[in-house]
Order: C-alpha cells, then sequence, then structure tokens
C-alpha cells in the first residue's frame, strides 16, 4: 500500500488507544474507537478526546462505538488491548476482516499476533512497538510527555508490502513512525524492557524514575541477560547496546510515568504478566534457558493479582 489510509478502527480506548486515535483524528484521518467501555464510549463520543503533550492541549473529535456497530469497510484495525484482552477483542471486529483491511498491533508483550491471525490473513497482519508513554487522566483524556517512536513491518514478510503506508499515516501525525525490516527483533527488545521495567515498576509501586538505582538496574539488567539468551535460542538476536540505551532512554525521560503495568495494579485490574514475563519463562522453559530473575519478578507480581474466583 504505497497511499496512507485514512479510515481507521482503534480497538481499545485506553490509554495508547486514546493518544493514537487522538493524533490521527487530529491530522486529518476517520477514527473510530471501540471499547467494552460503554461510559468512555459515549464521553468520547459526545466531548472527543483530550490530549495533553509537550506541545499543549489538544481536543479531537472521534466517533466510539461497541464493536458490533461499527460498519466497514475499514483501512485499518488497530488492536490496542492489554494483551489478555486481545483475542476477544480481534474477535469482536472480525467482521471488518474482509477486504483490504489491514490489522496492526503496537501492544506490549508476546502472543498477540497470534490472536490476530484467528480473524486475519497473514498477508493483512503487521505487528510493531511503540515507546511512547500515555496515561488516562480521564475517560477521554489522555497525557503523552517526552519523546516516542514507532517501530513496525509485517508479521509475516507476505505483508510487508502495506508497511510504509501505515508508517506514513502515523508519522505524518507526530507519531515518529518508521518501517523496522527486523521487527521481530524489536517486538523481542521491546518485551524484554517491559519485562525488566514495567514488572519492576509494578513490584516496587515506583514509576520509571524511581528505578534508577543501584538495586534497580542490576535486576534490570539480569532481566535483559535473561531475555537475551531466551530469544537467541529462538532465533531472535536482540541488540544489546539498542535494548540498554532504550531503557537508559526511559530512565531520562520518562521519570514520572507510570507504566502501564503498574498503572493495571494501582487500578486493581489484571496485568500483562503473562504476555510479558511470563512469555519469556515459557519460552526459555522449551528451550531450557535459565531464566531466574524473569521467573521470580513474574511470579511478585502474579502474588499481586487480583484474585480469581
Ligand atoms: N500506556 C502506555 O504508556 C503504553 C502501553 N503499551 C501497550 O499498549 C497496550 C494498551 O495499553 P493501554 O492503552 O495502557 O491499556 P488500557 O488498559 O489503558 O486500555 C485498554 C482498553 O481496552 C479495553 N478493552 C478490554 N477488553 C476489550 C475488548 N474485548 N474490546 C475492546 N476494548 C477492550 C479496556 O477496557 P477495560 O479497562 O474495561 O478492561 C481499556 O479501555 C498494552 O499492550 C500496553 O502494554 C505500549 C506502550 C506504552
Ligand atoms: C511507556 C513504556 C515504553 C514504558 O514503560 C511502556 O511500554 C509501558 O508503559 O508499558
Amino acid at each position: 500500500m504505497a497511499e496512507a489510509p485514512r479510515k481507521i478502527v482503534i480497538v481499545g480506548a485506553g490509554a495508547m488507544g486514546c493518544l493514537l486515535a487522538a493524533r490521527l483524528a487530529l491530522g486529518g484521518a476517520q477514527v473510530t474507537v471501540v471499547d467494552v467501555d460503554a461510559a468512555r464510549l459515549a464521553t468520547i463520543a459526545r466531548e472527543g478526546i483530550t490530549l495533553c503533550d509537550d506541545t499543549g492541549t489538544h481536543h479531537a473529535r472521534v466517533a466510539a462505538a461497541r464493536a458490533a456497530d461499527v460498519s466497514g469497510p475499514a483501512d485499518v484495525v488497530i488492536l490496542m488491548t492489554k494483551g489478555m484482552h486481545s483475542a476477544a477483542a480481534i474477535q469482536s471486529v472480525a467482521h471488518l476482516a474482509n477486504g483490504q483491511c489491514l490489522a496492526l498491533t503496537l501492544q506490549n508483550g508476546l502472543g498477540n499476533v497470534e490472536a490476530i491471525a484467528t480473524v486475519f490473513a497473514p498477508d493483512r497482519i503487521l505487528w510493531g512497538v511503540t515507546d511512547f508513554p500515555a496515561d488516562l487522566d480521564g475517560p477521554a483524556q489522555v497525557s503523552s510527555h517526552g519523546a516516542g517512536h514507532i517501530w513496525l513491518g509485517g508479521a509475516d514478510p507476505v505483508a510487508d508490502v502495506h508497511a510504509l503506508g501505515v508508517a506514513i499515516l502515523l508519522d505524518r501525525n507526530g507519531l515518529n513512525a518508521v518501517v523496522d525490516p527486523q521487527v521481530r527483533v524489536a517486538v523481542w527488545e521491546k518485551v524484554a524492557f517491559n519485562a525488566a521495567l514495567n514488572a519492576l515498576a509494578t513490584i516496587t509501586g515506583k514509576p520509571v524514575g524511581g528505578l534508577d538505582c543501584t538495586e534497580g538496574r542490576r535486576i534490570a539488567l539480569a532481566v535483559v541477560e535473561e531475555t537475551m539468551a531466551t530469544a537467541q535460542a529462538h532465533g531472535v538476536p536482540i541488540d544489546r547496546p539498542r535494548l540498554l540505551a532504550k531503557i537508559e532512554h526511559a530512565l531520562a525521560h520518562h521519570r514520572g510515568h507510570k507504566p502501564s503495568m503498574l498503572q493495571d495494579r494501582l487500578a486493581g485490574r489484571a496485568t500483562e504478566i503473562e504476555s510479558i514475563n511470563g512469555a519469556i519463562v515459557a519460552l526459555a522453559d522449551q528451550a531450557g534457558v535459565p531464566v531466574p530473575v524473569t521467573r521470580t519478578l513474574a511470579d511478585l507480581v502474579r502474588m499481586g493479582e487480583p484474585r480469581r474466583e
């Protein structure tokens, strides 16, 4: 797809979904957000989304609807729920998965592409990562401070041809997007980053800047080494200096940000621990790679999860 798509459906109108929706709508795209929270949808439909970023406060008009009420055709469906909701969320928009519609996930963790692939054909699925921080300040109010980027590509090489058009769409709306020919590596690097910082922030209750101490750095580095060994065993060559530079960037520039996993913990919601640390541990066990620190962080986060009745 050489031309940038314009009709966008964002599934999951939380912090990241609202950030993407506001930026795209402010740039002139037709954006509809979908969520399971009827009250949030009603607020967005009535008031639009308010975005506070380093350039000021912006109000974006965005359509909002329940999944079943969204009619196609759409150019792109962007999945932005938490990982444990991916399967249900993508099934809810299965009626849009026809014709030329693409699906993109910028979610953290592993397993989201597999959920999308139950609905979209392999040549329509894009994946990627973002280091934009986003915090919900109200049902339709999001803030994002500090620099951020998006890296994306085809989840399967047959989808690579569509990556440029979507990257152009995101990039021209201030979302600093590029096509990454090594997007699988980027996704794994982000998983390592989140396994270190998000889990540690959730356990300690500290925002990113609170992890910038000898102990925080020692634990984060151990998780990085373990995830690198796991990735290597699965044929994914993580770039160590680049990953460490991303962690340093977050420690320096996202100091006040509460990682999304900590936001979930503070709100009493389940976290993405299974698709981040849990997924690394499962893949490490398959390959016989020891990951004691990552496993311990996973167990500590699990101990704080809301009880399943
Ligand atoms: N926030 C951040 O700074 C960043 C987040 N990410 C990643 O982006 C993804 C989204 O995170 P974030 O925006 O923080 O998450 P949020 O929890 O803020 O938003 C997710 C939204 O999806 C909704 N949802 C749940 N199930 C469904 C469903 N079946 N259909 C439609 N909507 C549903 C949730 O509703 P309810 O609350 O009722 O469950 C919620 O409104 C995650 O993978 C996260 O790790 C990546 C980079 C930065
Ligand atoms: C914003 C960022 C990159 C840092 O923690 C993130 O991925 C998250 O909050 O989940």
